[in-house]
């Protein structure tokens, strides 16, 4: 029997058309699905337009409006895909990681890097990798790009141009796609119980990149801004300065005033681990909480989906210390 998939499209450059002042996305879901007549042979489709953005657009708001959108339609379904834009697809994807907790069937998160109706579009293949995921019942929220299927969570873009957009970081992928067919790569973490949806979050969080003389003072405008939860992308393995422009003495300063601070590395590719390093572990006995191998897509959307939960950053720490949907290895 074929299987039931609710397609929900939210623009990007999948859905774009060329206008005044460039790209803008245009296109619903029946104009989408009219460029691939023969997914409605394979499938029982339903669509919904829940947003018309570029994703540089989609903010915590429309993280919220996207995961009801989808918990709404998962009992009629067999799986959800949804169509974004690319540029902040794996913000939403680990976003929903989260506020879709124990997911049993497969959400998979597409797009591509030309609009659908130019003649070498990815939309097209991306599309039926895409809802090959749903016919493999691969549970959990994913990407689906350049024939590879990547955890929500672990996936990162790392091309601007190129097709082959999204890593899968510190993780395999889940399936890819071989001339023989759909090969699963992974085993997926399949929910057991009840699908629950948590969708409160707290938008007050700060990313900061460090950079070799990033000043201290930096730190007080956390505090004067009301900033609940600060994630640091710090040097290689975990380590920050302090000597002359002294930023272990403002951790404390974050610490004291109740800022959830989560420390990861700059580096895209293996765990960071503090207690290695003495610039590392003195920001440890600060009290930062270890990102450990998440991607930075990943730390930033945790801690405003924690900061969301609970109140303290006990609370935060403990929520850091599970692993919820494959992000972290613990
Ligand atoms: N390829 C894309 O989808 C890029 C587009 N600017 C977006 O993220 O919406």
């Amino acid at each position: 029997m074929a299987k039931r998939v609710l397609l929900l499209t939210t623009g990007g450059t999948i859905a774009s058309r060329p206008g005044a002042q460039g790209l803008a996305p245009e296109l619903g879901p029946a104009a989408l699905l009219s460029y691939v007549p023969e997914l409605g042979e394979r499938f029982e489709i339903d669509c919904r337009a829940v947003l018309n953005l570029d994703s540089s657009n989609i903010q915590p708001e429309e993280w919220r409006i996207i995961a009801n959108a989808v918990y709404e339609g998962l009992p009629g379904y067999d799986g959800i895909v949804v169509t974004h834009g690319t540029d902040t697809m794996a913000y939403t994807s680990s976003m929903l990681s989260f506020m879709l907790l124990n997911l049993t069937k497969p959400v998979v998160l597409t797009g591509s890097q030309l609009p659908i109706d130019e003649p070498l579009t990815d939309a097209r293949i991306n599309l039926h990798t895409a809802f090959s995921a749903v016919e493999a019942g691969i549970p959990g929220v994913s990407v689906a790009f350049d024939r590879k299927i990547i955890r929500g969570c672990r996936a990162v873009k790392v091309s601007t141009m190129g097709f082959d957009a999204f890593a899968s970081v510190n993780a395999p992928c889940l399936a890819e796609v071989f001339a023989d067919g759909l090969r699963l790569m992974s085993p997926s973490a399949a929910g057991s119980g009840e699908t629950v949806l948590r969708d409160e979050l707290c938008t007050d969080v700060f990313l900061l990149k460090l950079i070799p003389s990033t000043r201290p003072e930096l730190f007080d405008q956390f505090l004067s801004m009301n900033y609940r939860g600060v994630v640091i992308e710090a040097f290689g393995a975990g380590g920050l300065h302090f000597i002359r422009r002294d930023l272990l003495s403002k951790l404390q300063q974050l610490e004291d005033a109740g800022i959830a601070v989560v420390t990861c590395s700059q580096c895209l590719f293996e765990r960071s681990d503090f207690s290695l390093y003495e610039v590392g572990k003195l920001a440890l006995e600060r009290g930062v909480i270890e990102a450990r191998d998440m991607t930075t897509e990943a730390a930033v959307t945790k801690l405003m989906w924690a900061l969301g939960q609970c109140d303290t950053v006990e609370g935060v720490r403990r929520i850091f210390a599970t692993n919820y949907a494959g992000e972290i290895t613990l």
